[in-house]
């Protein structure tokens, strides 16, 4: 783990709440990353199933961490998590830090073609080939590489959904909390897009998990998408979860959209229904 730096580590329900930093070659910069080793890890002869969780707008890798509860039920499954940061940090791109919903930040989980950003802004890339081939490499004595999932909230629950549609078999199980789910077509995403990826809508539909579902061939795979009916970016059109199950029930993707009634986008919401998210991850990964 030579390339590792260890940050901080806080043992919480019986394993370890780690946060490492480390050069990333995609993005340009040094990142941080989150990984939750539960019980189980101890000693390193089991090898255990592991989740990604990605974040969203705004958020580093701190927010999943310190909010939700998730250890309890990581603890319960026996299962590894791990968190990376939402964008390139410190790369200082002119405009970067002029909102909350484009650059620092809001890096979507995609691959920039568009200049300047095409230089850092490579969250696909080093979310489901660096990151992803690090982990394997530095936790090989603990991780399962055939049992990994991935679960994500809004900007990290788009990027949940399209890093599975686009990397067949790689994620055995998704889920997703209150999901971008059509960003071609809500303001976030027609934001980002422009800037990340230009005009050419054909580019668009590669990072759009709407689309991608429609072109899926693949191992089979349930989406299980989380939606609080009192959320206002859903109230707004900004997450648009009825077009990817329409898109699903097209082409006969199983999916499942539970509606949680007069829940928000926060949080409390995400902290009150993560354990049943560990439940469905677990059946999976655990089969
Ligand atoms: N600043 C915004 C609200 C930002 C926000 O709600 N961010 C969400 C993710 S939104 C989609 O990706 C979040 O997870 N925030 C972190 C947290 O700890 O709650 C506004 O002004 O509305």
């Amino acid at each position: 783990m030579d390339s590792l730096q260890l940050e901080s580590s806080n043992k919480i329900f019986g394993g370890y709440q780690k946060v490492y930093s480390h050069a990333s070659s995609e993005l340009k910069c040094k990142m941080n990353f989150s990984i939750y080793l539960p019980p189980q890890a101890e000693g390193g002869d089991v090898k255990l199933p592991l989740l990604y969780y990605l974040s969203g707008l705004t958020c580093s890798e701190q927010n999943f961490i310190t909010k939700s509860g998730f250890q309890r039920y990581a603890a319960e499954h026996g299962v590894i998590v791990v968190g990376p940061d939402t964008s390139p940090r410190g790369v200082k791109i002119d405009g970067d830090d002029s909102s909350w919903d484009f650059g620092v930040s809001a890096g979507f989980y995609l691959d920039a073609t568009n200049e300047p950003w095409n230089n850092n802004y490579r969250m696909g890339s080093y979310l489901n080939v660096e990151l992803y081939d690090l982990i394997l490499k530095a936790f090989c004595n603990v991780v399962d590489p055939n049992r990994i999932g991935i679960m994500g909230h809004s900007m990290g629950g788009h990027g949940a959904l399209v890093s599975t549609l686009r990397n067949p078999g790689q994620y055995k199980s998704v889920s997703a909390f209150a999901p971008i789910c059509n960003p071609s077509a809500c303001p976030w995403g027609v934001k980002a897009f422009s800037g990340y990826l230009g005009e050419d809508k054909s580019k668009w539909a590669e990072w759009d998990a709407t689309e991608l579902v429609k072109k899926y061939n693949g191992p089979p795979l349930t989406l299980l998408l989380d939606q609080g009916s009192g959320d206002k970016f859903y109230l707004e059109k900004q997450l648009l979860p009825e077009n990817l199950v329409e898109a699903c029930r097209s082409v006969g993707v199983p999916v499942i959209l539970q509606l949680r009634d007069g829940y928000d986008h926060s949080y409390y919401y995400i902290s009150t229904y993560i354990g049943e998210h560990f439940d469905f991850h677990a059946k999976i990964l655990k089969a």
